[in-house]
This record gives structure tokens, sequence and C-alpha cells, in this order.
């Protein structure tokens, strides 16, 4: 089966700055790739560059087989690419369920098939948040604010789902939860690609991982053997893999 998600020679120059260089990546149909990498190594600029918040200064993106290089963010959500941010992000003033319905006006044509939500309420039950569905986003507590976020990405029915650091500054009952949720998806046609520093959380979550380092593409391949890999050791060497 060719990748859901198939990204070439791909770069991105900030200024001076090379964030990516030539990264090749494919995201095959159903699975849930990590992509690590020590900081500033280019890991949330591939993410923007995907969703088209940035343009690339260079290679392309193809998505089911159809080039998305350079599209606007919102052609490329109603493509089927849904995003979490590293800062969860809401309508401070609108409830729960307001916000899950906003984020699900614009949904695909074609979407929903095998998503086990079929409305905002039910997806909110999903993620654990239904008793909350009444309170202002604004007021809520940390945790449950990540799960608005991902119940938000949920909302505009992806079939790629890509996930930045979606477990930052939560409590471990917290991380198992999302680590339960995230596992579920691929079993609903969702294929997932998650950011995170937390090895013991990837470890969990994916069978591959791609690792970044000064924007070039250092490894690929099973979770295990490329944390065993010397490349990946050395540029962790002194961080806490
Ligand atoms: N909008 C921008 N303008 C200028 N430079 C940027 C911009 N976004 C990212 N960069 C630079 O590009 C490089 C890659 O940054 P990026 O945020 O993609 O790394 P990262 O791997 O996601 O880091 P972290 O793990 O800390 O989130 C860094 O040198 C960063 O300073």
């Amino acid at each position: 089966m060719s990748p859901i998600l198939e990204i070439r020679g791909l770069s991105k120059q900030f200024g001076g700055v090379t964030a990516l260089s030539g990264v090749d990546l494919a995201i095959e149909e159903g699975e849930i790739l990590g992509v690590v990498g020590p900081n500033g190594s280019g890991k949330t600029t591939l993410f923007n560059v995907v969703t088209g918040v940035h343009k690339p200064s260079g290679g392309s993106v193809s998505f089911r087989g159809h080039d998305i290089t350079g599209l606007a963010p919102h052609a490329i959500s109603r493509a089927g690419i849904g995003y979490t941010f590293q800062q969860a992000m809401a309508f401070a003033g609108l409830c729960v369920l307001e916000n899950v319905q906003i984020a699900g006006e614009h949904v695909r044509v074609n979407a929903g098939a095998g998503q086990p939500w079929s409305t905002p309420q039910a997806l909110l039950d999903f993620v654990g948040l239904a008793a909350l569905a009444d309170e202002r986003a604004g007021v809520l507590p940390f945790g449950s604010l990540r799960l608005l976020g991902l119940a938000l990405a949920l909302a505009t029915q992806p079939a790629l789902l890509l996930l930045d650091e979606p477990a930052a500054g939560l409590n471990d009952r917290e991380t198992a939860a999302l680590v339960g949720l995230v596992r579920q998806l691929p079993g609903h046609g969702i294929t997932v690609c998650v950011i995170d520093h937390d090895m013991k959380l990837m470890q969990m979550l994916c069978r591959r991982l791609a690792v970044l380092d000064f924007g070039s593409k250092i490894a690929d391949g099973p979770t295990g053997a490329v944390l065993a890999d010397p490349k990946v050791l050395e540029v962790y060497l002194g961080g806490d893999l």
C-alpha cells in the first residue's frame, strides 16, 4: 500500500537558520509514527510545513497521492490532516461542547467512516470530557484542556492526526489516559504521527521512530532498533534517553 503521507526532500530556511534540510519521510496508513530529536532539531517545523502553517523552501508533501505542498492550512485540514498544538488551544469564553461544535463545522465531505463519534457529545464521551461539556474552556484544569485540544482535532475528522507533544504537562494518570485514547485511533481509521521528548511515552505508542537532528533525518525504523542506534545515542548523549 502507498503511504498516506509522503514527504520528499523537505527543506525550510528561516533567514540564515536551516530548520529542515532534505527530509524524506513516509507515514504508512494505520500506523502511529513517532518523530523525536533534540530541542531545535526541526520537529515542529516539519509539522508546520505539512499543515501549511509555513511554506517549505524546497521539497514536496503528498497526502494520499495528492500534492499538498504549500496549500493553505484550511485546505490541508479539509483534505483530512488534523493537528494538535504544543500549547493547548481553545476559545476560553465558550463552553467545551461549543468548542467541539465549532471545530467540527467544516469537516470533509467523506469524513466519519469508522469513527466512533457521530456527534460532538459522542466525541466528548470518547475523550472523557462528557461531564465537563458545559464548563467554559477557560476554567478547565490543564489536563482537561489538553484532552479538549485532542477533541478539537478529532472533530475535524482527520485521516491523519499530527500530535505535537500531546503529553507535555500531564501527570501519570492523564498520560496513561491519553496513551489509551491515541492507541485506539488507528482502529478508527486515523493514522497518527506524534512528536514528544518523553521516550517512555514514545515506546508505549510507536512501533516506528524517525529521528531529526539539526533539520536532517538521521534514523528511521523500529523503535527498539532506533533507540539503540549509536548515531541516535550520540545525539542524546547527556540527555534523558
Ligand atoms: N518562525 C520561526 N522563525 C525563525 N526561526 C524558527 C522559526 N520556527 C523555528 N525556527 C528555528 O528552526 C529550528 C527548528 O525549530 P523547531 O521548533 O522546529 O524545533 P523542534 O525540534 O520542534 O524543537 P523543540 O523540541 O524545542 O520544540 C530552530 O533553530 C528554531 O529556532
